[in-house]
């Protein structure tokens, strides 16, 4: 494939990582990146290891609103901004770097170059349930031609973006939707299990993470996550100060145990074809006080084959595989498959699971 010249929308904990990731795959050129208070472009390609150094313990996290379209998109903590934990004001993140460019409509700035950019990855909160789909409205009416990708988590956005799909379609968009780790990676992976059989009758996601030394770039997920918990709620999780927050870590050990989480795959699933939401399950442990991960990631996807007999398939990831490698690696080769696509007229929505072999 010829070389994909891609943006990066939000440069928090996953967006930096993907940025790094991208560096070690062919024919991807990050020539565009953005976060709340800066924008960084150059067609020739970024210095990726200078902005990477320039925004190490220095995300522009937290909520802006970028412009009149705009919504004030907390991933992570109006309060954390206010406790100068990493954050230094409208100096934090992007802006930091030599090649950042202070801006208020930083979404904005990269549309206006995006006829020279192949494809958009979007790592932006997403607390604010609208916000993603609201962005690529705003690349659809603005001509772009070309994908864009995200890596959200919650069920409920899969179908305002397909509501929006046949404006994406006359744009020429291809969007790949849910394409991080859960869903995403594994969504992909349940696809590919399901093969064996011909009726699905559950998938079970089981998902570890341990996060000590990434802790502080991935505040803005941890946040999301607690929205999981019983008794909390997207609402109750965006209002939380950084000191609630630790606070209710604290309580917990540092072990976060979730259990029937709104994470999209179910739906994803549903719409490939492969079964129905409601018996797609995921939970999973978090540890922010550990890099080991408290519990093995693994799907299992139980179903009936052809002649009879129901068996499970399971796929499991190997305990060293970071987070971040299990979001960006697949992200970006979603990415890249999405170009493929994309290039063949292929435009619309697609979950990971579209991606896979049909069933
Ligand atoms: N699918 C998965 O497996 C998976 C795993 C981890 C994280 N995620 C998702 O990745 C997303 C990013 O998480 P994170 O931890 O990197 O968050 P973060 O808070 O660390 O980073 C968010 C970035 O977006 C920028 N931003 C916010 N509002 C903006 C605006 N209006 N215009 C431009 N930039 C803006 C911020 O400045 C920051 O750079 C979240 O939605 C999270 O749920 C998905």
């Amino acid at each position: 494939m010829d070389d994909i010249r891609f943006a990066v929308l939000g440069t928090g904990g996953i967006g930096r990582r993907t940025l790094e990731v991208s560096q070690h795959k062919d024919g991807l050129t990050a020539v565009a990146a953005c976060d709340r208070n800066g924008v960084a472009i150059d067609h020739g390609g970024l210095d990726v290891d200078e902005l990477l150094a320039a925004t190490e313990g220095n995300i522009a996290s937290g909520p802006q609103d970028d412009g009149p379209g705009d919504v004030a998109t907390d991933g992570g903590a109006a309060a954390a901004k206010a406790d100068g934990v990493k954050q230094h004001g409208d100096q934090s993140g992007i802006v930091a770097s030599e090649q950042g460019e202070p801006t208020e409509t930083p979404i904005d700035d990269i549309i206006t170059e995006s006829d020279a950019i192949d494809a958009v990855l979007l790592a932006l909160p997403n607390l604010e349930h609208d916000f993603i789909p609201r962005v690529a409205e705003r690349f659809a009416e603005a001509d772009y031609e070309g994908v864009m990708i995200d890596v959200l988590k919650r069920s409920r956005v899969i179908g305002m973006l397909d509501d929006r799909e046949d404006l994406l379609k006359e744009s020429g968009i291809t969007f790949v939707c849910g394409a991080g780790a859960t869903p995403g990676f594994l969504t992909g992976a349940a696809a590919l299990a399901a093969q064996s059989f011909v009726e699905v009758e559950e998938v079970e996601i089981w998902w570890g993470v341990g996060l000590k030394s990434g802790y502080e770039d991935n505040r803005g997920t941890v946040r999301e996550d607690i929205a999981h918990l019983d008794g909390y709620d997207i609402e109750t999780a965006r209002e939380m100060s950084e000191e609630e927050i630790e606070e209710l870590i604290d309580d917990h050990d540092g072990v976060l145990e979730f259990h029937d989480m709104e994470h999209a795959d179910d739906v994803l699933l549903e719409r490939a074809g492969i079964c129905d939401a409601e018996n797609v399950h995921v939970g999973g442990v978090l540890d922010v006080r550990s890099d080991e991960k408290p519990t093995t990631t693994t799907v299992s996807v139980t179903g009936t084959t052809f002649d009879g007999e129901t068996g499970t398939n399971t796929f499991e990831l190997d305990d060293v595989t970071s987070m971040e490698a299990n979001v960006n690696g697949p992200a970006l080769g979603y990415l890249k498959a999405g170009v493929r696509n994309n290039r063949a007229g292929h435009y619309g929505v697609f979950g990971p699971a579209d991606l896979m072999p049909g069933f």
